[in-house]
């Protein structure tokens, strides 16, 4: 008998004839004012003779632009789906495949170590088979805190993942679990004093976690100086790995034997765990914890601190998760891989389970790489003024890919399978030395790498010294030295957006993906609630996508011969994404500026042509208000979106474009700051109150505040115009141009006129705002005056 289904997909037919639709009647009006543009150019009447050539190119231009922008995001809707899996029919958990976790950090100020030991116990009490679980914490920072957070956790871990289990725990990261948020009933009366033992326990992990962050203030200044990649000191050897093997890092899980006495329990533990017992500060604690809770089956917890020289490029994420790649491959070596930022914290146990429903498949799992979960945000506000919560990605452009060829590699929460990030060179039967050439010079790792990633479960006995050292030695700088790592092999190197490049390079080699969107959240991460960290955050994002773009793998012209035209296209809209700041600037300066000098740039009201403008124009709109709608937003969800992208436009994507420019050229280096994990308490509350704050740096708020001052200036001079000529049906659109932009971000006018609270816009980005306005409009006025023919 055929067994049933793992999993159901629909497709959003509706949607998708609406949006077929919707691109036709674009296109249609597009080419139409296409149309308009180049024939009133060349065959000009009386009315269009004074056409100013530079400005209406400029006009033109963003027009095309902006055409052909919608033209590629149009894919996005061709053929929405949706998932649902049935993860109660997968096979025994015998059967399952052994899963690894890898979970990154990389600086303890912007990311506390509560924080991180949070994602890192939710995911060792992930519901799978414990024996196929294991864990593994990429520390970039090298801080010795985190080092002691992590033993720490191990200890708390032994209480909360059997806890987790015995109950039933629906939310098993212990900072939500114990914060009620979870959805789990607090104090049921089968666990309520158990409950309030670990709660205990986990304050006093809590407070040692503090105690030892503020001893490690003093000792880990390379870290204070606010620069993350650090030298490991050469006593200390190479990596941390090298502590590792002295002072119990890896910490293994096998059950521990029912003992009462120390000496015995002390005896009967394996070599590994006797000595993370003898090491004096955690001997007491780890007995005693052991006695406590007895047949304490664990999963494996690595800590592994990759070795950093300053001159030696480290290739940020990406590098730290390829050192994870290979230091697990010779540790438990699983088939699959769960990688997690480290303020992702798993929400639902289940995750692994379901994602199972994929990868075991017979008919899709061949091509399978890997399936990923949205990321969501557990302190996104009601009104999400900054739209941290990246609605747009994760509810409309994902499940539009999804029905393609899959949804884009996000970074954080997909469980991805490891054959697919060993490149198309892992061939079983190729010899010994033709593989070192690519994935580097360790037999170690190329005889596991020849069991094939068929291991389920750890040859816990044989894991430790021999095994330890030779991470060591994957984990060092010049390891990857002549080698295929990030160019062929694992995560790719050239972009700062690693997750987007290494997912594409996957989609063209012939793998596909999955977006899985489950009610509830399977993880949920912090988002960034201020406008500084979230144009920061754009702004890398920005320069990453344009890397890639303007890269030999440009996906218009890479992706087209090696996968469908349709998923091409929507890798391609991501990676011009960018390019929006050129429009988006145009538009909001330069029609401003010829009304201004009294020219118009549109055609007059009552002309035929002008219905064209208004019809792409409102269905724009339109469009993107039934998207919003469609996938659960509200009007004010469709406005406040339009101000996010407005504001992006001129702020990150312009730089962004500006930093990869200055890349190409040599002049800059590219640098992966992380985000901050930890938010300002009185910025946080304006988020929540949906009131923006303005605190960032002047490079950050100039652009758009220049940007508001020339409309604002060209709004009044053309509504007095109008009250005194009457030529207001030929600067209509002009006007209603510069009225729109200012409505869309009223915030900023508040915060520029009415505002004078902390999170205002300060005088002196005012003042000098409008010094570049008078710059821009005295300057532009003059060439105007000059290209006029
Ligand atoms: O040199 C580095 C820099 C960052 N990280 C880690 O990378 C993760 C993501 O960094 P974060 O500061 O949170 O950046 P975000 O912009 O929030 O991350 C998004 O964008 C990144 C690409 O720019 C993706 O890698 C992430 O998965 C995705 O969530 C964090 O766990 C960091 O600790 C490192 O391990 N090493
Ligand atoms: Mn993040």
């Amino acid at each position: 008998m055929e067994s049933l289904p793992l999993h159901h997909r629909t497709v959003h037919k509706w949607s998708a004839i609406i949006n077929r639709s919707n691109t036709l009647l674009q296109c249609t009006a597009l080419i139409a004012i296409i149309y308009y543009r180049v024939s009133s150019f060349l065959y000009r009447t009386d009315s269009t003779l004074s056409l100013p050539t530079l400005p209406w190119l400029l006009v033109f231009a963003s027009e095309l632009f902006l055409f052909f922008l919608s033209l590629l995001q149009s894919a996005f809707g061709w053929r929405p789906v949706s998932r649902t899996v049935y993860p109660e029919r997968l096979p025994a958990d015998e059967e399952l495949p052994a899963v690894d976790v890898f979970i990154c950090t990389a600086d303890p100020k912007k990311e506390p170590p509560v924080g991180v030991m949070n994602t890192v116990l939710s995911a060792m009490a992930l519901d799978y088979p414990t024996e196929k679980l294991s864990v593994y914490l990429s520390d970039d920072g090298g801080s010795s805190v985190v080092l002691k957070a992590t033993r720490e956790a191990w200890g708390f871990a032994k209480f909360w993942v059997p806890f987790c289990r015995k109950y039933k725990i629906k939310s098993r990261c212990p900072e939500a679990y114990f914060a009620g948020l979870g959805g789990d009933d607090g104090d049921n009366s089968d666990f309520g004093e158990e409950r309030r033992t670990i709660e205990r326990k986990y304050e006093q992990f809590k407070e040692r976690l503090s105690r030892a962050a503020e001893n490690g203030e003093i000792e880990d200044t390379s870290i204070k100086s606010g620069h993350p990649p650090v030298v490991q000191g050469v006593n200390m050897g190479c990596t941390k790995l090298e502590r590792i093997t002295h002072n119990s890092t890896c910490f293994r899980g096998p059950s521990f034997p029912k003992q009462h006495n120390t000496s015995d329990l002390l005896n009967s533990l394996p070599g590994r765990l006797r000595s993370i017992c003898s090491t004096p500060q955690i001997m007491r604690d780890d007995i005693t914890d052991v006695l406590d809770s007895q047949q304490v089956e664990m999963p494996l917890l690595v800590y592994v601190s990759r070795e950093k020289i300053p001159s030696h490029p480290h290739h940020f994420k990406a590098g730290a998760l390829n050192v994870l790649l290979r230091v697990s491959g010779i540790i438990s070596n699983a088939p699959y891989i769960l990688v997690l930022d480290c303020d992702m914290y798993s929400n639902d146990p289940t995750s692994a389970r379901q994602a199972m429903c994929f990868h075991l498949d017979q008919s899709s799992s061949q091509s399978l790489a890997f399936v990923q979960y949205p990321q969501k945000f557990h302190n996104i506000s009601t009104n999400d003024i900054y739209d941290a919560s990246l609605r747009s990605i994760f509810m409309i452009k994902w499940p539009g890919m999804d029905g393609l060829k899959g949804p884009m590699m996000s970074g954080t929460g997909f469980y991805i399978k490891r054959e697919a990030l060993y490149g198309t060179d892992m061939q079983k039967d190729k010899d010994p030395f033709q593989l070192k050439q690519s994935f580097g010079p360790s037999n170690e790792f190329i005889k596991w790498l020849n069991t094939g990633c068929k291991n389920n479960g750890i040859d816990r006995e044989d894991l430790l010294d021999t095994r330890l050292r030779e991470a060591k030695f994957l984990a060092s700088c010049t390891y990857e030295k002549d080698s295929q790592w990030g160019q062929q092999i694992g995560f790719l190197y050239g972009s700062v957006v690693e997750d987007y490049f290494t997912g594409f390079i996957l989609h063209c080699r012939g793998w596909t993906s999955i977006y899985c969107d489950p009610q509830r959240p399977a993880f949920l991460g912090s988002a960034t609630t201020n406008l500084n960290d979230m144009l920061v955050q754009g702004t890398r994002w920005n320069s990453g996508l344009l890397d890639v773009c303007l890269s030999r793998f440009c996906p218009i012209v890479y992706g087209l011969s090696r996968m469908s035209i349709l998923e091409t296209m929507c890798y391609a809209y991501l990676s011009f994404q960018p390019f929006y700041c050129l429009p988006v600037w145009c538009l909001g300066t330069i029609p401003q500026l010829c009304l201004l000098n009294g020219i118009p740039i549109y055609p007059k009201v009552s002309s035929p042509w002008f219905v064209m403008f208004s019809l792409v124009f409102i269905s724009l709109l339109v469009k993107y208000l039934w998207d919003v709608l469609y996938s659960g937003g509200t009007i004010q969800t469709w406005w406040r979106e339009w101000r996010v992208w407005m504001i992006k436009s001129v702020t990150a994507y312009s730089y962004g474009s500006l930093y990869t420019v200055l890349k190409l050229l040599g002049l800059k280096e590219a640098s992966f700051q992380p985000t901050n994990k930890v938010a300002d308490e009185e910025q946080f509350r304006r988020y929540q109150m949906g009131v923006f704050d303005f605190q960032t740096s002047t490079m950050l708020l100039a652009p758009l505040v220049s940007l508001l001052i020339i409309n604002m200036a060209s709004f009044t001079w053309g509504i007095a115009r109008v009250i005194v000529s009457s030529g207001w049906r030929e600067m209509f659109g002009q006007i209603f141009l510069s009225c729109f932009i200012l409505i869309v971000n009223y915030p900023f006018i508040e915060g520029m006129i009415l505002r004078k609270d902390s999170g205002c816009i300060p005088p002196n980005v005012i003042l000098l705002s409008a010094v570049f306005s008078l710059i821009f409009l005295c300057l532009g006025s003059i060439v105007l005056m000059y290209t006029m023919i």
